[in-house]
């Protein structure tokens, strides 16, 4: 489950009651993420941690090791249809100035989810950066022919995945 929702707090338990394996909620919406985790955990969930165009991948480094999923999103949280914000990507994957690669090169086991404006035009700087989970909304939705996208979406995804496991 995605939580795109202010006070995440109060909706772990009943989604774990409902029959949710994973929960993954915005950084920008709790004070402490620590214990929001741990609840998680102790709910029997996976733990996903989202983070918004505006919020820098450094807020959420100190807790990859601690998660299962991060969600970078290319798109404000909103809605769905927007334009893909290749500008995310350096947060997945990018050489700075210094050197310092991100999140798929520091935790090369984490999932690494993009939502947002994924498409047919978008999916490989998605999976070139190291990307392995996708959300695609209208790409799919609005396509004469929805399951020809998704296994495209899905191929480019395994196919890099499986060079960077050449690679390694
Ligand atoms: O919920 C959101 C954004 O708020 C996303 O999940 C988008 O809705 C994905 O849809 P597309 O951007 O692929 O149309």
């Amino acid at each position: 489950m995605h939580m795109m929702v202010s006070r995440p707090e109060q909706w772990v338990k009943p989604m774990a009651v409902a029959g949710a394996n994973q929960y993954t909620f915005h950084l920008e919406a709790t004070e402490n993420p620590g214990a929001l985790i741990k609840d998680i955990r102790e709910n029997g969930m996976k733990v996903g941690l989202a983070i918004k165009p505006g919020t820098t991948v450094e807020y959420l480094a100190p807790w990859a090791n601690q998660i299962d999923m991060a969600l970078v999103m290319t798109v404000e949280p909103g809605f769905g249809g927007q334009k893909f914000m290749e500008d995310m990507m350096p947060k997945v994957k990018e050489v700075f100035g210094s050197g310092v690669h991100w999140l798929r090169t520091q935790f090369p086991s984490l999932d690494i989810e993009v939502d947002g404006g994924v498409g047919p035009d978008t999916i490989h700087k998605c999976a070139e950066a190291g990307a392995n989970m996708i959300v695609s909304g209208s790409a799919i939705m609005r396509s004469e022919d929805p399951r020809s996208v998704i296994n495209l979406l899905r191929n480019v995804c395994s196919e890099a995945a499986q060079k960077r496991s050449l690679d390694r």
